[in-house]
């Protein structure tokens, strides 16, 4: 296994409370890895430490087996909700990407870019009149420009209609496939998660219950990923009010 991204020991707590309790996993090089988690298990939370922006209490994060501190420009997050520069239009933004990160592209293979993210029709529009999906995919296309190695999505694929995700997924797949790079997504839409994630991570209360690295050996013997996700946070005494 080629580790891509490590979760060393982290603790978090947020006004004495625990949010994050010695969380410890790697995400694999050359797989997209579904992190999943009732609301408020502390997903968005790992996710945020993992960029290096917000510090743990206690443990690490290692990215390629550097520390994160030294490895950040190879870790890129999108957030569920992406602010870019609202008063920029799209080709504004990429521009100014390009420009900011002395990216050395041509203009041809800008605008092959953005057909290819079917933003073509959306690009000369002011970022703050954009729909979500469409927003998403700019962020989206503004994040790979540069090639990070690994990409942190926080409920990336809520709200795409069937046919961007359809784009978005074999985006994301050649992202990792082609470049063995790593995802690690957090979503709660199980049954995308079931067909397109190769591994999985479980958090629950701050706490990580399942490592997966093959996803298919968890679906041949529990069903579907609705009823694994259940059945494990079941006995894990989850549901003691029913
Ligand atoms: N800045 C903060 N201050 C205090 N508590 C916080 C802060 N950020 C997050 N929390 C708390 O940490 C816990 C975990 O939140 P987090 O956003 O990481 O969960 P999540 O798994 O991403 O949830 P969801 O699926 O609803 O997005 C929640 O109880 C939340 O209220």
């Amino acid at each position: 296994m080629e580790k891509a991204l490590s979760f060393k020991g982290i603790s978090k707590t947020f006004n004495s409370k625990y949010i994050l309790k010695d969380v410890s996993f790697d995400i694999e090089k050359g797989k997209i890895t579904a992190f999943l988690g009732q609301n408020g298990a502390g997903k968005t939370t790992t996710l945020r430490i993992a960029t290096g922006l917000l510090l743990p209490d206690k443990g690490g994060v290692l990215v390629d087996q550097e520390k994160i501190e030294d490895a950040k420009k190879h870790v890129a997050f999108i957030p569920d909700y992406p602010y870019l520069y609202e008063e920029l239009t799209g080709r504004e933004y990429l521009k100014f990407i390009i420009q900011l990160t002395k990216l050395e592209i041509s203009q041809e293979q800008v605008e092959k870019e953005i057909i290819y993210y079917g933003l073509n029709k959306e690009i000369d529009k002011l970022i703050k009149n954009l729909s979500l999906g469409n927003r998403k995919k700019l962020a989206l296309l503004g994040t790979l420009l540069n090639r990070p190695s690994v990409l942190l999505l926080d409920e990336f694929i809520a709200g795409i209609d069937p046919i961007n995700m359809k784009r978005i997924k074999m985006i994301l797949k050649d992202y990792v496939t082609k470049w063995n790079n790593a995802i690690l997504l957090s979503t709660h839409q199980l049954e995308v998660a079931e067909t397109f994630c190769d591994a999985l991570i479980l958090i629950d209360n701050g706490v990580i219950l399942k490592r997966e690295s093959n996803l298919s050996n968890v679906l041949s013997g529990n069903g579907n990923l609705e009823e694994y996700f259940i059945n494990t946070l079941h006995i894990n005494g989850d549901y003691k009010n029913d």
